[in-house]
This record gives C-alpha cells, sequence and structure tokens, in this order.
C-alpha cells in the first residue's frame, strides 16, 4: 500500500508512512470531537433521570465536570498528535521533495534542459512544491481522514437507530458525487488556470532576464502589452476556475444541510409516533451538525486535492527522466581525448555532428575552429559528458566517457566557457569555486596569474568584494578572467578552453595567454577560439564546417595548403585593417 501511496502522490517512502499516519490521527481527531457529544448526552439523561425520579439533577455535576475536562485532555493531546503528523511530517517531506528533485537535476543530462523552460523547472521546485506542502499538511490526510471517520461514524449511527441514521446520512454520497462528478470540470478548468498562470510567469522572468535587449530594440510596449495579454488571461482563466470550484462545492455544502432539515422532519414523526425518545432525537441533531462540518470543510478543499495531480504530475516527469550513469572509478592510460565517427543532434531532426574523428593528445593543444554554428561548443561539451553521443564513441585515455559517472569524469577537466557563470558571493569564493579545499594563498595565486589581481584590488573590499548576482556588476573581461582563475586553481589534466579569451583586450588577452601556458604543460588542451592570433599557437588544428571534420593538422601546413584554414587566416588578417566608411580614418 505505501508503494501505490508512493506513487499516486510522488512521494519519498517516509512521505507515504507518514502521510498514513497523519490520515490514522485525523480520523481519531475527528472521532475525538465526538466524544462531548457523548458526554452531553450522558448529563441529559443523567438530568432527565433525576427530574422524572423527583432526585437533585445537580447531584452528578462533578462527575461530569470531571468527565468533561478528562475529555479536554484527550482532545488536546490527540490533536497535538494530528498537528505533529499532519504538519512536521509534511514539512520534512517538503524538504525531502526539493532536496530530491535537485538531486535529480543534478544528474539529468543537459539535454533535458535544453527541452524545458527553465523558468517552468524553477516554478516546479518552488511553488509546485509549496502548493504541494500545503495540500498535504492542510487537504490530503484530512479528506481521507474524514472519509474513513465518517464511516466509522456512520456505522455507529445506523447500528443504533438505522431510520435516524439515514435521515443523517443520506445526504452525504449525494454531496460527495456532486463534488467528485464535477471534477472533470474542476480538473479542465484548473488545468487551464494552472497554464495561464505559468505562461503568465514565464513571460514575466523572460522580461525581467532580456530587459536590456528589449529597450535597445525599443520594443518595450510590444513586449509589454504581450505580458498584458497573459496577465488578463490568468486573471480570467482563475476568474473561471474559482467560479466553477465555488458552484460546484458551495452546490454541495448546500445539500448537505438538507441533511438537518430529514434529521428534525424523520425524528419529529418518529417521536410523535412513539418510536423515537427525546434523548435519541437531541442525539442524532448535535451528532449531525458535528459530522457536517467536518465534511463541508472537506469538500472545498477537495477542489485543491484535484488540482494537486497536475502538479504532482509534472514532479513525477522530472522524477521518472532517465540520468546520466556510469563508473565511478576507470583507469585512464593517460589524458589523450579521441573523437571516433561521433554523431550528435540535440533533437532527432537536425545533426549537429556528422561522423567526427580526430584525437586532442596530451601534452598538445588543439584547437576547434571554424564557421559559427560548426559544431565546435557541441564537439568540446560532448568531450566532457554534457550529452551523451547519438553514434560513434568519444574516449578519454581509452576510457569511452559514456561509461564514466558525469561527476566522476569531470574531476578530469578544467572548462572556461564563452558564458561565464558567476555566483552572489565574494571574488575569493567564486574563484574558489574551482577547487573547494584550495587554500586562500592558492586562490589569490590563481586570481593573479588571471591578470584578476588589478581589477579586484579597486573594489571596495578586494577578493572579499560580493559581486551581484551572475557577476552583473562586472564587466565581460572581468567576468572571463575570474572563470579563467578558476580552471587555473582546478589545475585538472584535461582543460576545455571555449572562447576562453574572447572579451580580453590585447594587453590582458596576452597575459592570460602566459598564464595559460605555464598551466597547460602535460596537458590534453581543446581550445575553441576565432582569433588566429590564438590558433596559429596551437599543435593541432581541427576544422569543422557543417558538423564534419573540413581540414587537420599543425596550423603551418594548413595555411600552406591554401584550404578553408588558409581563407581564415586571410580573411581575420584583412579584417584587421578594415575601418567603418564614416569613420574618421576614411575622410579626407
Ligand atoms: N543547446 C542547444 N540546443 C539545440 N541546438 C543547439 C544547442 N546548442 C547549439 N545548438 C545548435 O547546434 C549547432 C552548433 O552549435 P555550436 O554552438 O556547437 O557551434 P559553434 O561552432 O561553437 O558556433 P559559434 O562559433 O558561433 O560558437 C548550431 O546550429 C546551434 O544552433
Amino acid at each position: 500500500m505505501i508503494g501505490k501511496i508512493q506513487h499516486i502522490y510522488a512521494l519519498t517512502e517516509r512521505g507515504a508512512k507518514d502521510l498514513v499516519k497523519a490520515t490514522l490521527w485525523t480520523v481519531a481527531a475527528n472521532l475525538s470531537l465526538m466524544l462531548p457529544v457523548g458526554l452531553l448526552i450522558m448529563a441529559l439523561q443523567d438530568i432527565i433521570d433525576a427530574l422524572m425520579s423527583g432526585g437533585d439533577p445537580a447531584a452528578e455535576i462533578w462527575s461530569i465536570t470531571a468527565l468533561g475536562a478528562g475529555l479536554l485532555v484527550l482532545i488536546y493531546i490527540v490533536h497535538w498528535f494530528q498537528y505533529k503528523a499532519l504538519y512536521i511530517a509534511t514539512y520534512i517531506e517538503s524538504a525531502n521533495r526539493r532536496i530530491g528533485l535537485g538531486e535529480k537535476l543534478r544528474q539529468l543530462p543537459l539535454s533535458f534542459f535544453g527541452q524545458r523552460d527553465l523558468s517552468d523547472l524553477t516554478a516546479t521546485m518552488m511553488s509546485d512544491c509549496s502548493a504541494l506542502e500545503q495540500a498535504f499538511s492542510h487537504f490530503v490526510p484530512q479528506l481521507w481522514g474524514t472519509i474513513i471517520s465518517t464511516v466509522l461514524i456512520a456505522i455507529g449511527m445506523l447500528t443504533m437507530d438505522w431510520r435516524m441514521g439515514l435521515a443523517v446520512l443520506w445526504v452525504l454520497p449525494v454531496a460527495f458525487l456532486l463534488t467528485a462528478g464535477s471534477r472533470w470540470l474542476q480538473d479542465r478548468f484548473g488545468t487551464r488556470n494552472f497554464l495561464a498562470k505559468r505562461a503568465a510567469t514565464d513571460s514575466l522572468q523572460e522580461l525581467l532576464e532580456t530587459v536590456k535587449d528589449i529597450k535597445a530594440c525599443n520594443q518595450k510596449e510590444k513586449y509589454l502589452h504581450g505580458l498584458d495579454e497573459k496577465m488578463d488571461e490568468a486573471e480570467r482563466a482563475t476568474v473561471r476556475s474559482e467560479l466553477v470550484t465555488g458552484t460546484c462545492v458551495t452546490s454541495a455544502q448546500a445539500f448537505l444541510k438538507l441533511g438537518l432539515a430529514t434529521t428534525v422532519l424523520v425524528g419529529v414523526n418518529l417521536l410523535v409516533g412513539g418510536s423515537l425518545e427525546l434523548a435519541t432525537l437531541l442525539i442524532y441533531l448535535i451528532a449531525a451538525s458535528r459530522l457536517y462540518d467536518p465534511i463541508s470543510t472537506t469538500l472545498a478543499n477537495m477542489a485543491a486535492v484535484f488540482s494537486s495531480q497536475i502538479k504532482i504530475q509534472r514532479m513525477r516527469e522530472i522524477e521518472q527522466q532517465p540520468v546520466q550513469t556510469g563508473a565511478k572509478s576507470y583507469t585512464l592510460k593517460n589524458y589523450d581525448i579521441a573523437f571516433d565517427r561521433v554523431k550528435f543532434a540535440y533533437d532527432q531532426r537536425e545533426g549537429v555532428l556528422a561522423d567526427v574523428s580526430f584525437t586532442a593528445r596530451q601534452g598538445e593543444v588543439t584547437a576547434l575552429v571554424g564557421p559559427s554554428g560548426g559544431g565546435k561548443s557541441t564537439a568540446a561539451k560532448l568531450a566532457a559528458r554534457f550529452w551523451d553521443v547519438d553514434g560513434g564513441r568519444i574516449t578519454l585515455g581509452g576510457v569511452d566517457v559514456s561509461t564514466v559517472e558525469p561527476e566522476a569524469l569531470l574531476k578530469n577537466y578544467a572548462i572556461v566557457f564563452q558564458d561565464v557563470v558567476l555566483f552572489r558571493d565574494t571574488v575569493m569564493e567564486n574563484i574558489r569555486l574551482g577547487r573547494r579545499d584550495a587554500s586562500d594563498q592558492e586562490v589569490l595565486a590563481a586570481a593573479r596569474a588571471a591578470q584578476c589581481d588589478t581589477f579586484v584590488q579597486k573594489m571596495p573590499e578586494g577578493y572579499q568584494t560580493m559581486i551581484g548576482e551572475n557577476g552583473a556588476t562586472l564587466s565581460g573581461g572581468e567576468r572571463q578572467r575570474i572563470s579563467i582563475a578558476r580552471a587555473l586553481l582546478k589545475n585538472a589534466p584535461v582543460i576545455l578552453l571555449d572562447e576562453a579569451t574572447a572579451s580580453l583586450d590585447v594587453e590582458n588577452e596576452s597575459a592570460v595567454q602566459a598564464a595559460l601556458s605555464g598551466l597547460v604543460q602535460d596537458k590534453t588542451v581543446l581550445i575553441i577560439a576565432h582569433r588566429m592570433r590564438t590558433v596559429m599557437g596551437a599543435d593541432k588544428v581541427v576544422v569543422l564546417v557543417g558538423g564534419k571534420v573540413a581540414e587537420m593538422g599543425c596550423p603551418e601546413d594548413l595555411v600552406k595548403k591554401g584550404g578553408i584554414f588558409a581563407h581564415m587566416v586571410a580573411l581575420q588578417t584583412q579584417s584587421q585593417s578594415w575601418s567603418l566608411p564614416g569613420s574618421t580614418k576614411e575622410r579626407p
């Protein structure tokens, strides 16, 4: 049963067990609320008996008061355990759910992130988790707890007097059926509401991320208009969904109230007919009002339970994604990276690499060059198993990278990407990311080698200065130097440099390249660079055009050959002497 609950509600094993516990405590709490009814009946019975027999109706007052106080303590204890089971367990499960999702995301291949909208993922991690937290602390256990306690109370009522029992209970299945029957309607409108809200949130996040470009393109009005429309649609969808839910739920709740009327009608008839005692009628009237309250609340919460299904479904989708697995320990012959007839496509329709074979040897610098979109960055990322290839294989030191667990593999790589990611932390910690156990001295040495010192010293607190979200307060070149410092600090045997020095000015580029050349000795270096000055220093050049290796060899030979590479070198030499038609140089 635990397995089934786990599956239905996308819970961990502990979460499913806690849900059962919370439901049982809810049953106990609901039943405990019936105990005062019993006490009241006892007291009434005693008073009536005393009055009939001419005795003192206050004689039993102390024992009834003591029993009442005992019941209060019991109800308090039961509710305390219910609270603990509901809330504390739910919050633990919620934290575990988020950690579990985070852990899962960490293991997923990058292809997954390419297919999913990142703001949608963030929403799943944050708001869906919060919504489920509320559903599991407030609604789901209450729903099942109320159903079970109602069945138990119903059995008691029918056993005591089946006629009165039916008079109280007949409305329950009808009210539940009304709510459950309208589920498809609520689902439909609830899903539309969810999607409309998600579209509005996505759009808002996109606006915040791209505000610079939108302003630069003077598209603010148009973009805001689109966002307004999405917000309006979300508002309309919410109103519609609330209207549908409200109509269904209030109809069911109103129907429930009919039960009190039938209890009075049937009870009075039976009383007049002499087949029911007044005390019994009172018992059913009090019990009915007690019974309907939690049911009424449960009916109102059923919509939230239904709507949590779509969120659970989205989490399940993430949890069921296949992760990249592999061996944690392996033996490498050396650090050569060999591409052997590699085929790869981001989506099934269009291939990015076709039959790519080359080897980047240890102790050499291999440069990947070629026109934009030729597949250079893709090849470098495949070498680090960011994705798995569709055909052929890539080996590191003779071991197929697809057989190695990604984290175990990445220990061998230091990577500097075009798009540097920095964290909201100090400069020091951003560099230490390269090697967590590095001492401050080691971090400073790497920073100096990557030419960070000049700009960091100018910051208010030097290396302890906090840098804003993703280094928003730094220039492109400064961000790149921090990223290079990270790579220098990691000092891994394989170095992947994707346009690593593209944002640097000539002076800094030369200094950073000097630092890099100190780093690259005896290592496997795969660089992607557009500046031929950088490429000409490589040991081997691989020219990728349209996902295929068009040329390969040492740069001097390729220049002599007069092919694509030579053409690229010639073009760049020409472009260095270009000037804008309107610039002062051109003016007579
Ligand atoms: N994450 C991705 N999802 C889908 N397609 C992608 C992705 N990344 C790159 N592509 C596509 O794959 C092709 C190769 O891209 P890649 O970035 O490898 O080229 P590149 O040679 O490094 O280009 P550039 O020199 O402009 O950086 C391009 O057509 C690009 O649009």
